[in-house]
C-alpha cells in the first residue's frame, strides 16, 4: 500500500532532521509552506539556533491552482530529483543541492536558495542581473547538449529517454500553452477588455497553423532532456549567481522550447514595463536591457553549443559540411516559436504572470497585454523565416513603437 500523503508542517520537519548533513545538532525547527506556485508544497525548514535551513518539496497529485479534478502523477517528483541531479552533473552550481528524493512520498529535499530572488520578482522589482545571460547560456548549452543525440551515446540516450516519459506533465504544456489559448475553451481566462484580441487569435489562419506546427514538435520532438518550464519563476539569481529549480516538467522534446521559455518571459516582463517603468525614459532603458538579455543569452548560447558540438561531438555526420550551421538555425527558429507561445499563454490563459496580471491599473495592464500579444503573435507566425536573434528584436521594438 502506498504510504503517500500530504505532509504537514510537523512532519516535513522530522523529515528535514534526517539531513544530518544540514542539521547535525538537536535545536529546534521551524516549517513554514511558501508554495506560491501552481502545483506543489514547498516548505521552508529553518533551525533559528544555528541559521541553517533546507527546503521540503512536496508533489501533489492534482493541480493545486485547478482542485482534484485535474489529477497528475506523482511520478513527476521522482522526474524532478533525477533531473536536478543530471543537470547539476551537467551545470555544476547552476542547480540546488538536492540532499534526498523520495518518490513514495513525492518528496525532493534540496539546498535552500532563500539568499537569491526569484527572477520575476526580481526584474518586476527592477533588478539588474549582468551574468545571468551567461550562467543561463551555461546551464542550457550543457544540459541540453550533453543529453541530446548530438553529445552522448545514442543507445543510451533511448533508454534515458524512457526515464523522463512525463505524459501528465507534457499534457499541460500541450493543453494550456499549446492548444486552449487558440479557441474559446472554459479554462480560458480572458477579461473582458481583451475578448476582442482573444478572439482575433482564434480567427487568425496563419497564427493557427504555426502554434499547431509547434505543438507538433513539442509532442514529437525528442532532441534533448529539457527543463520542460523554465520560465522566470523557475529562476533564482543575484546578480552573481544563477539557479535552475523546478524541473518537473523535464522530458525528452525540443531544445528550443527551453531557450523560448526564458525569452518568452523577459519578453512579458518588457510588455510590463507600460507600467513597471516610473516614465517613458526609464521605460526604454528597461527594456534595452532586457533585449540587451535576450541576445546576449541567445548568443552566448549558440557559442557554446557550437563549440561542445565541435569539441565533443560523437556522431562522425555531424562533421558533414553546413549540418551545425543548419541545426543551429533551426534551433534559433524554434526558440523564437515557442517563445511566442510561451509568451501568448500567459495573456489570458489560465496560468497568467505577475509581471502585467498584478499591475493595477487597467489601461497600463491592458496596453501591456495587447504589447504582449503583438509580440507573441509576430514571433509565432514568422518563427520559420527566421534567421538571427535580431529578427526577434526587430519584432519587440517595432510593437513597443521603438522602430518602424
Ligand atoms: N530551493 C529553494 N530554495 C528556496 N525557496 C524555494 C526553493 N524551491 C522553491 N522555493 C520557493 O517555492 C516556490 C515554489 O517552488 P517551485 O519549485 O517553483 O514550485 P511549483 O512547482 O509548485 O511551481 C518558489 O517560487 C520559491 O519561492
Ligand atoms: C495548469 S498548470 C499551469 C502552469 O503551472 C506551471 O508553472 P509552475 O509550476 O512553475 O507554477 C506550468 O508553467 C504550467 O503550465
Amino acid at each position: 500500500m502506498s504510504k503517500y500523503h500530504p505532509l504537514s508542517e510537523a512532519e516535513a520537519i522530522e523529515i528535514a532532521r534526517s539531513i544530518v548533513e544540514v542539521f547535525p545538532t538537536g535545536e529546534e525547527l521551524v516549517s513554514r509552506e511558501i508554495g506560491d506556485g501552481n502545483l506543489n508544497l514547498v516548505f521552508h525548514i529553518t533551525q533559528p539556533a544555528t541559521g541553517r535551513s533546507l527546503i521540503v518539496k512536496q508533489a501533489l497529485p492534482y493541480v493545486k491552482i485547478i482542485g482534484d479534478s485535474w489529477p497528475l502523477s506523482l511520478d513527476r517528483a521522482r522526474i524532478e530529483g533525477e533531473a536536478l541531479i543530471k543537470q547539476g552533473e551537467l551545470a555544476p552550481g547552476l542547480v540546488p543541492v538536492v540532499y534526498r528524493s523520495d518518490a513514495d512520498m513525492a518528496l525532493t529535499i534540496m539546498e535552500d536558495l532563500s539568499d537569491h530572488v526569484i527572477m520575476r520578482k526580481g526584474l518586476i522589482e527592477g533588478g539588474v542581473y549582468p551574468d545571468f545571460a551567461e550562467h543561463l547560456a551555461e546551464f542550457l548549452s550543457r544540459t541540453l547538449f550533453f543529453t541530446s543525440d548530438l553529445g552522448m551515446n545514442q543507445q543510451d540516450k533511448k533508454v534515458q529517454l524512457g526515464r523522463f516519459i512525463n505524459p501528465d506533465l507534457c499534457k499541460i504544456t500541450e493543453d494550456f500553452v499549446l492548444n486552449f489559448p487558440y479557441f474559446d475553451a472554459e479554462s480560458n481566462n480572458i477579461e473582458p477588455h481583451l475578448r476582442d484580441a482573444a478572439e482575433s487569435v482564434w480567427h487568425d489562419e496563419e497564427l493557427l497553423l504555426e502554434a499547431a506546427k509547434l505543438r507538433e514538435k513539442f509532442l514529437t520532438q525528442a532532441q534533448a532532456l529539457l527543463h520542460g518550464d523554465l520560465h522566470t519563476g523557475s529562476i533564482f539569481v543575484t546578480p552573481a549567481s544563477t539557479k535552475v529549480i523546478d524541473p518537473e516538467f523535464a522530458y525528452y522534446g525540443p531544445i528550443g522550447f527551453d531557450i523560448g521559455a526564458t525569452v518568452a518571459n523577459l519578453l512579458l516582463n518588457f510588455a510590463g514595463q507600460e507600467h513597471w517603468s516610473p516614465d517613458e525614459a526609464g521605460r526604454r532603458d528597461r527594456r534595452a536591457y532586457l533585449i540587451h538579455t535576450i541576445t546576449e543569452l541567445w548568443t552566448r548560447f549558440e557559442r557554446k553549443f557550437r563549440a561542445l558540438w565541435d569539441e565533443h561531438g560523437v556522431d562522425k555526420r555531424l562533421s558533414v559540411r553546413g549540418y551545425q550551421d543548419d541545426y543551429m538555425k533551426r534551433l534559433l527558429q524554434d526558440t523564437i516559436g515557442f517563445a511566442g507561445a510561451k509568451a501568448l499563454r500567459r495573456i489570458y490563459g489560465l496560468a497568467q504572470v505577475a509581471d502585467i496580471a498584478t499591475i493595477p491599473d487597467r489601461d497600463a495592464r491592458e496596453r501591456a497585454q495587447r504589447l504582449a500579444l503583438d509580440i507573441a503573435r509576430n514571433l509565432i507566425v514568422s518563427n520559420r523565416s527566421a534567421t538571427s536573434i535580431e529578427d526577434l528584436v526587430r519584432i519587440a521594438e517595432t510593437a513597443a513603437g521603438y522602430r518602424s
